[in-house]
C-alpha cells in the first residue's frame, strides 16, 4: 500500500501566547477528498500552513509522501490554493493564459525555462476546470467563481498529486458554488488528484466529499463522511461551543 501522501503525529504550533493547535494527529491517504471544518480562530488555516511547510510545528512531526517533511523534494507534488487567491486587484492586465502559465514558474525555475509543452499544459489544466474558453481574456474581466477556477488551474498545470485548498468557495454565490464542488469533485474521481480544503459549506459539501476533520484546536471528528453524518447536532455542539449549522449561515459573510 502506498504511504499517506499527508502524515502529522503529534503536533502542536503556537503564536507567541495564542495555542494554535494542541496535538493533532491526521492521515490523508491517497485519493480522499476532505473537508477541513472548524469556526473562525480554530486552527485550520494554520494547519494547511504546516501541512504546506510554510510553518514549522513546534512539536510533533510530518511526513509527506512518506518523507520527513524536512527532506521532501518534491513541493511541486503538492499544489496550493489560498484563501485571498481570487480578491485579485480589478486593474491586473494579465490575460487568464498568462496567470495560468505562471503556475509552472516552480518547475521553470529548476529548468530555467518553461516546458515546450506549456501552450497544451496550460490547455489541459483549463479543460479540467471547464474554462477552455476563457483562455485570452484578461483576468480582471472573470467573475470570482471563475476567477477561483482560473486560480486552480493555475495549481493544476504544475501536475500536483495532491491540492491543498483554504476556503475556495468565499466569494462564490450559492448557486454556483454547488458547480464549484462538482467540478472538484470531478478532479478528485477522474484526474485522481487527492483534496484537502478548508470549508464553511458543510450542508454543501457532503455529497461530494469522502472523508471530514472537524478541528477546534485538536481534532475532535476524523473519518469517512458516513460517519460524520451519524453525529448528533449535539456531539457536534460540544466540540464548537455552537452548531455547527449555525456557523454555515452565519459564515455567510466570512
Ligand atoms: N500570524 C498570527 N499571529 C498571531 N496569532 C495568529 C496568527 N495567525 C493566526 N493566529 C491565531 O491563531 C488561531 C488560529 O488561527 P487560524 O487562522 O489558523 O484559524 P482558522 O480556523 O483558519 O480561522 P478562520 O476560519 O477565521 O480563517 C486564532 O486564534 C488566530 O487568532
Amino acid at each position: 500500500m502506498d504511504a499517506p501522501l499527508i502524515e502529522i503525529k503529534d503536533i502542536s504550533f503556537e503564536y507567541e501566547e495564542t495555542k494554535a493547535l494542541d496535538n493533532i494527529s491526521m492521515k490523508v491517504e491517497k485519493g480522499d477528498f476532505l473537508a477541513i471544518l472548524g469556526p473562525n480562530g480554530s486552527g485550520k488555516s494554520t494547519l494547511l500552513k504546516i501541512m504546506l511547510g510554510l510553518i514549522k510545528p513546534s512539536k510533533g512531526s510530518i511526513k509527506l509522501f512518506g518523507v520527513d517533511s524536512k527532506n521532501f523534494k518534491h513541493r511541486e507534488w503538492i499544489g496550493y490554493v489560498s484563501q485571498k487567491s481570487n480578491s485579485f486587484n480589478s486593474g491586473f492586465p494579465a490575460t487568464v493564459k498568462e496567470v495560468v502559465a505562471g503556475g509552472l514558474a516552480k518547475k521553470a525555475g529548476l529548468f530555467r525555462r518553461l516546458p515546450k509543452t506549456v501552450d497544451e499544459d496550460v490547455l489541459e489544466a483549463m479543460k479540467s476546470v471547464g474554462m477552455e474558453a476563457f483562455l485570452d481574456r484578461s483576468i480582471s474581466e472573470l467573475s470570482g467563481g471563475q476567477q477561483q477556477r482560473v486560480f486552480i488551474a493555475r495549481a493544476l498545470v504544475a501536475k500536483p498529486k495532491m491540492l491543498i485548498l483554504d476556503e475556495p468557495t468565499v466569494g462564490i454565490d450559492h448557486q454556483n458554488v454547488q458547480a464549484f464542488y462538482d467540478m472538484l469533485a470531478a478532479l478528485n474521481r477522474e484526474k485522481n488528484i487527492t483534496l484537502v480544503m478548508v470549508t464553511h459549506d458543510v450542508d454543501t459539501v457532503t455529497d461530494r466529499i469522502s472523508h471530514v476533520a472537524c478541528l477546534n484546536q485538536t481534532i475532535h471528528f476524523h473519518g469517512f463522511k458516513e460517519q460524520f453524518q451519524t453525529l448528533s447536532d449535539e456531539e457536534r455542539a460540544s466540540w464548537y461551543g455552537h452548531s455547527v449549522r449555525k456557523i454555515h449561515h452565519a459564515g455567510g459573510g466570512h
